[in-house]
């Protein structure tokens, strides 16, 4: 099978020349493997482009032994989407196995699939796993992917344009964080700029409506049942009318496929391997203030007074994702031991629509694996999940 090394050199700690130069390239050739190319990316996109040549220039499915993070998996995954490719290839969606080496900054997708603990492996055996998986012979799982269609007001008559992503969709406060630390990177180059746009976020709430939409293969919406440890049926959603509508306030909005956490120990989205999804869905974490009985009202005040409650759930996700087990208490504390409405709304559906209120301008930024994309005035987002054609599509070596 054609074999393509991809490494991004300016990702993470740009570590993944040394990494590749001194472990990776060296294992491939021993273990018989023949490189075809090796790229080093030059610039934003260089991944995508040189994975859309080199599918050109091979025929059947290939390789791809990519070091790089998050970012620079999903240029390969948006560019492959859109390109239109020629001679054996055209009409033909192609299928590309990814073989991971962590070297990114978060690399949420290869920590959900080789979660640390790391105990008793060193580092370079911990990155090397799905290189180890692909010269064994070992399983390869399909990538979910999450196509968010960003729409403009009829009147505008525009096309919509879609974002593909392979871990996260999200608007509020991370779309918020995502798009302030990029303003701040020059001011404040470590991951330290995360914690100060969060800080600047931490009492925004944003208006939109949402409807959330059942996976193709089930009849209704689903929702976590903190008592029965399960997901159960929404109890809004019927067979004959599936569809939940959500009203706001919201303050926390974010989608993943494929992952159960955006780094390492930020388990954001736990049940998505815990209970995974028998098919294609999106698990959706919502916070929504006027679920505390402390909330009637949106006032400076009471957004104020909701901080610590964002902050509880956003640290017990770092422990084990344990904020989808957060309840009201009688006093409006969001505890473990409260039992009054979960604080959190862990969802598993196949879409949802967010359709931001118009003069709520911080309700328009949308977070697409880390990209951040504006929506129109009077536009609105519609993400579904989506799984590959058979015989085509992104799988990963795990
Ligand atoms: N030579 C280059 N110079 C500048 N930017 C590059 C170069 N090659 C790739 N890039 C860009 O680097 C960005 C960051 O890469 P990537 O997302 O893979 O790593 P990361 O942000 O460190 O990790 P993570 O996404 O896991 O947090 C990508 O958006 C990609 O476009």
């Amino acid at each position: 099978m054609p074999l393509l090394v991809i490494y991004n050199p300016v990702c993470g700690d740009s570590t993944a020349k040394s990494f590749f130069d001194e472990s990776v390239l060296p294992l491939l050739q021993s273990s018989g493997k023949v490189v075809d190319k090796i790229v080093a990316t030059e610039h934003p996109n260089h991944a995508g482009q040189v994975l859309v040549q080199f599918l050109n220039e091979h025929e059947g499915e290939v390789v791809v032994v990519l070091g790089s993070g998050d970012g620079t998996l999903n240029e390969c995954i948006t560019t492959l989407s859109s390109a239109e490719f020629t001679g054996a290839r055209s009409g033909a969606p192609p299928k590309v196995v990814f073989v991971l080496v962590p070297s990114g900054t978060a690399n949420a997708l290869y920590s959900t699939l080789f979660p640390p603990p790391t105990e008793g492996i060193t580092d370079a055996g911990y990155r090397l796993q799905s290189v180890k998986s692909y010269l064994t012979g070992a399983k390869t799982i399909p990538l979910t992917l999450a196509i968010t269609t960003l729409s403009s007001p009829p009147s505008a008559r525009k096309r919509p344009q879609a974002k593909i992503s392979a871990v996260v969709v999200s608007t509020c406060m991370h779309a918020s964080i995502l798009k302030d630390s990029e303003a701040l990177r020059k001011e404040i180059p470590g991951l330290e700029r995360f914690k100060v746009a969060a800080q600047q976020n931490s009492t925004k709430w944003y208006n939109s409506w949402v409807k959330l939409l059942p996976a193709p293969g089930a009849e209704v919406v689903q929702i976590y049942d903190q008592s029965a440890g399960a997901f159960v049926d929404h109890p809004e959603s019927h067979s004959d009318d599936p569809i939940v509508d959500l009203d706001g306030p919201f303050a926390y909005f974010l989608a993943t496929v494929n992952v159960d956490r955006l780094e390492p120990a930020f388990m954001i989205s736990p049940l998505s391997s815990r209970i995974p999804p028998p098919e294609a869905a999106c698990d959706l974490v919502i916070v929504r203030p006027f679920r505390s009985p402390n909330v009637s009202a949106d006032t400076p005040e009471t957004r104020e007074a909701f901080v610590p409650t964002l902050w509880k759930v956003l640290g017990e996700a770092y422990h084990q994702g344990s904020h989808v087990n957060l309840r009201y208490n009688e006093n409006g504390e969001a505890t473990t031991e409260g039992d009054g409405p979960s604080v959190v709304e862990y969802i598993r559906c196949g879409g949802w629509e967010w359709i931001p209120v118009d003069d709520d301008e911080d309700a328009h930024y949308l977070c697409s694996d880390g990209a951040i994309s504006k929506i129109e005035k009077e536009g609105r987002a519609v993400c579904s999940a989506a799984a590959p054609a058979a015989g085509a599509g992104f799988l990963v070596h795990v």
